[in-house]
């Protein structure tokens, strides 16, 4: 688990933030697979979300009365440009295919770096490029290991009236603090493994001090 001193905390309305938010637009949208196919999915707007950042939701039309769930935290390095420093290009391609084929929801978090904003991100790793990890990185800018509130995912879930999820994700963090806003995860899927020679480090870190499920082939971790 993530070991920082906010998990000591209480989170702030844990128990009344789910259903404080409403469905503000939702907009159909042509979506395009790994493989060049397109499919139409919705992209949902939101008003009233707790700490009033633009995330948004992207449904694929899913029968399932518990749907799958990818809660996806802003990459722009790794989302837009494909940077192979982390895996987050391949796990949101990852996810779009999987709704795409199957139906599902995205929920695309405006947190860039964890909570910490894509200019600290650059700052951490002109630090992580003189040695220090993903993790250690970020408590020299004084913040600590991950900012994440996972509040306004609850919050956007229950105005979409969804409470049941299968959550494809590797971090633990997420699957406790939806709980704890009154999500029932009734499945955690692993997402795959995105290894490459740059990113192997880093996913070794998030596996092994940020307790995520990343298992190496041919190693138990
Ligand atoms: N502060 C910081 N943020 C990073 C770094 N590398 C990637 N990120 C951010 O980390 C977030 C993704 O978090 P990850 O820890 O990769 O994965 P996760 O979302 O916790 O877990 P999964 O659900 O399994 O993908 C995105 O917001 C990235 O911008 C880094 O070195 N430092
Ligand atoms: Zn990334």
């Amino acid at each position: 688990m993530l070991s920082t001193s906010d998990d000591k905390k209480p989170r702030p309305g844990a128990s009344s933030l789910a259903g404080a938010a409403e469905i503000r637009a939702r907009v159909e949208v042509p979506v395009r697979s790994s493989d060049g196919s397109w499919r139409t999915a919705e992209m949902i707007s939101f008003t009233g979300l707790a700490d009033g950042r633009e995330h948004i939701a992207v449904v694929f039309p899913s029968a399932s009365p518990v749907p799958l769930v990818r809660v996806h935290s802003e990459c722009l390095t790794g989302d837009v440009f494909g940077s192979a420093r982390c895996d987050c290009g391949p796990q949101l391609a990852e996810g779009v295919d999987q709704f795409a084929e199957k139906g599902g929801i995205l929920l695309y978090l405006r947190q860039e770096g964890r909570g910490i904003g894509l200019y600290n991100k650059l700052d951490a790793y002109r630090l992580q490029d003189q040695g220090l990890d993903t993790f250690a990185a970020n408590r020299e800018l004084n913040f600590s290991d991950d900012m994440r509130d996972y509040g306004v995912a609850a919050q956007m879930l229950a105005a979409l009236d969804v409470s049941r999820i299968r959550l494809r994700t590797n971090n633990p963090d997420k699957v406790k603090q939806l709980e704890e806003y009154g999500i029932a995860v009734e499945e955690v899927i692993p997402t795959g493994i995105h290894l490459n020679e740059r990113n192997e480090h880093y996913l070794r870190v998030k596996a092994e001090w940020g307790g995520h499920t990343i298992k190496f082939a041919g190693e138990s971790i």
